[in-house]
């Protein structure tokens, strides 16, 4: 069998030390189940800026163009903030060369794990639903932008090819799932959500199997905290969905706990945590590494078709968090080597 090759790319702050974590879990688990690969790393975001002078580099994107599939950490920090261009900047631009049109964002909640969210467990017992969010348009990426000592402007454009084809993938989505697709937009007041609306519809003619719903994002925000088990594909917008996934991750307890896998329509995969590099905490292990190991595990499913040995990593993180095994996001003491520690252990049996 041929070595998948993996490009990675861990990025700032606590991006390198989950990171880490998540390839010893992977190179440990890897042997139990005859997973051939090489892992090749990439410096980024800031990392890049400081080795290479720029976030992302020739060298970078063409590492990431012939990859299988890529891991990233996560960038920024107050470091860079004030940079000719940002990590951020670069974050952007590696989505869109790479096309990742379609950021996928899972909010599932065993059972077992339900007492570590922070709201009442009869609401979010059976919560088990999955953002997706358009990534390479809308207001992350119009022109013109304008800032000036007194005024600013962005601008929000999306055209019907590019709202298409994510509700498409939600609706893909949903008919695997419970076939059901709730679209967020803010049609009220924006065109651009006028026009996702009518697009979604004409969508949803090819899909008579699936249900749809439209939701505004004001009253979605409210609702995705008080009904979360209430949902099963949510697809929306790039800004919207980056707002409401953070919130969502209050239901598994910390933003800690979420991953995403972007997908293009025929390039590499990307996957990565939802949250950012964390400076508050970063370099003093006791990051969360869950959010990273949970988006190997996407890339094993979605990317190398591994899915017992994804199964098996998700089942033995779950009884190492049921045995108390906790960061402290999670109210635990554990620190991101205690966490890893205890699941290269159990692999090993
Ligand atoms: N994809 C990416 O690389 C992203 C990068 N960023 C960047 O990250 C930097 C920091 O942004 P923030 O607003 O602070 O958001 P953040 O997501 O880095 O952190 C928000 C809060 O969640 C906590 N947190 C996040 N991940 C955690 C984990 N795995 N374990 C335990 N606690 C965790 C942090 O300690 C912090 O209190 C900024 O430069 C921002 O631009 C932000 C979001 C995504
Ligand atoms: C630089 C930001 C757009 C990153 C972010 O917040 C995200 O992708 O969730
Ligand atoms: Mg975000």
């Amino acid at each position: 069998m041929t070595k998948k090759k993996i490009v990675t790319l861990p990025g700032d702050g606590i991006g390198t030390e989950i990171m880490d974590s998540a390839l010893n879990i992977l190179a440990e688990a890897s042997k139990k189940f005859n997973f051939a690969y090489e892992v090749e790393s990439f410096p980024f975001g800031g990392a890049g800026i400081d080795l290479e002078g720029e976030p992302l580099s020739e060298k970078t994107l063409t590492a990431c163009q012939q990859a299988d599939a890529i891991l990233l950490g996560a960038i920024g920090g107050p470091k860079w903030e004030q940079a000719e261009k940002t990590p951020e900047q670069g974050l952007l631009q590696l989505r869109k060369a790479l096309g990742l049109f379609a950021n996928v964002r899972p909010i599932r909640v065993p059972e077992a794990i339900v007492h570590l969210s922070p709201l009442k467990e009869e609401i979010v017992k059976g919560s088990d639903f999955v953002v997706v969010r358009e990534l390479t348009g809308g207001i992350y990426f119009g022109t013109p932008r304008k800032l000036e000592d007194d005024f600013a402007l962005d601008t929000c454009p999306y055209s019907g090819e590019e709202i298409r084809r994510i509700v498409k993938k939600a609706f893909e989505m949903a008919r695997n799932r419970k076939k059901k697709v709730t679209s967020v937009d803010k049609s009220n007041v924006l065109a651009t959500s006028k026009l996702w609306r009518k697009i979604t519809e004409e969508v949803a003619k090819d899909y008579p199997d699936v249900t749809l719903e439209h939701q505004l994002v004001d009253s979605a925000a409210m609702k995705i905290i008080t009904q979360p088990a209430y949902y099963d594909v949510i697809v929306t917008e790039n800004l919207f969905g980056d707002i409401l996934s953070d919130e969502a991750s209050v239901i598994t307890g910390s933003l800690g706990m979420l991953p995403s896998a972007s997908h293009s329509e025929n390039g590499p995969s990307l996957y990565e945590p939802i949250h950012g590099s964390a400076p508050d905490i970063a370099g003093k292990n006791i990051a969360n590494p869950m959010s990273m190991i949970l988006s190997v595990t996407m890339m094993l499913r979605e990317s190398f078709d591994q899915h017992e040995m994804a199964e098996y990593l998700e089942k033995i993180c779950d009884e190492v968090m049921i045995a108390g095994i906790l960061t402290g996001d999670l109210g635990g003491k554990a620190t991101t080597s205690d966490f890893e520690e205890a699941v290269i252990q159990k692999i090993k049996g």
